[in-house]
């Protein structure tokens, strides 16, 4: 069942649509992810989810109910964790904790959430004093304290040191893992690729494609890489024509060939290389990557 459903949502500013007809569906359960590039409209949209931004027309449904209109029964059963939040410097761990749990009807109990967290140590420490990581984690505790159905987390892991984002990935999916419907926005293919189980991809206030990831991968033009060193010089002409090829280079210094193509390419190379007695050295076949296919589908620099 969609726990999240937004259909032919529209925000205008200064007569620019920055969210340009934009529809989907979450369903229970799981980590949705929303990657574009920078501008495409991801906060826009997911404040009207979280019913921050009224939309200019379109609908935005969490759990049957209108974000606006029925604000105080949507904050309880969705938690958000806003794009650079900031806390005040002297607010200790604990403070915050028990102040967002009074904002909450029923809220859970913030102990057992913050050890979960591998906040337990740190309650007396101000929120000043904390590392980013440990910042991350506070901001997860205080959008899970409210015993949310679903949780907003916009771009959580910007500015974390790659061990810290890693740790938070694994709280991510500790969070769905306990029931907790993740809508996740990132600017990190990886970190997408990864966690999400959907991605809609937006550019330009549009979705350009709503798809798995490796569905995703699969759309992109050339969806696999074939490299080799070849046992003699082989000119990239030799290998024109190859059925489904996006892409031949030779690297000049080692006359490494790199092809960009399908599955199809690749045993186009195979046979051709046998056909000729060349032998393939180091020969390597990689699938590309989401940054392939969101470049494809943004024509964005990721
Ligand atoms: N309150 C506002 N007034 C005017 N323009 C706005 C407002 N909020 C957002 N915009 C514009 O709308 C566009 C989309 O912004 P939004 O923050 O939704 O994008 P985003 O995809 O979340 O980007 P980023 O990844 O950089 O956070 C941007 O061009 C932004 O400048």
């Amino acid at each position: 069942m969609a726990i999240i459903e937004v259909r032919d949502l529209r925000k205008v500013y200064g007569g620019r649509p920055v969210v340009d007809g934009v529809s989907f569906a979450v369903e229970e359960g799981e980590i949705f992810g929303f990657l574009g590039p920078n501008g495409a409209g991801k906060t826009t949209t997911v404040e009207c989810v979280e019913g921050l931004r009224v939309p200019d027309s379109g609908s935005v449904r969490v759990a049957g109910l209108d974000p606006v209109a029925d604000h105080r029964e949507v904050t309880g059963l969705l938690g958000a964790q806003l794009q650079e939040s900031e806390l005040q410097a002297k607010l200790t761990v604990r403070e915050a904790l028990e102040m967002y749990s009074a904002f909450y009807d029923r809220p859970v109990d913030w102990r057992p959430l913050a050890e979960r967290l591998g906040l337990g140590e740190k309650l007396g420490t101000r929120f000043a004093k904390l590392s980013g990581g440990q910042k991350q984690r506070l901001f997860i505790a205080l959008a899970l304290v409210g015993g949310p159905r679903v949780v907003v987390l916009d771009e959580l892991t910007t500015g974390l040191d790659p061990r810290a984002r890693r740790d938070t990935w694994q709280l991510i999916e500790d969070v769905r893992a306990s029931g907790v419907t993740v809508l996740l926005v990132t600017h990190f293919m990886e970190e997408a690729q990864r966690l999400c189980d959907r991605i809609a991809v937006i550019d330009q206030g549009r979705i350009a494609a709503l798809d798995t990831p490796s569905g995703l991968i699969g759309r992109s033009a050339s969806n696999t890489v074939i490299s080799f060193t070849p046992s003699r010089p082989l000119a990239v002409h030799e290998l024109d024509g190859l059925p489904a090829a996006v892409s031949v280079a030779t690297d000049e210094k080692d006359g490494r060939i790199t092809v960009n193509g399908t599955d199809e390419t690749v045993n186009a190379v195979i046979t051709l290389l046998a056909r000729n007695h060349i032998t393939a050295h180091q020969l390597r076949v990689v699938d590309a990557t989401l940054d392939d296919a969101f470049l494809d589908l943004t024509g964005a620099s990721a």
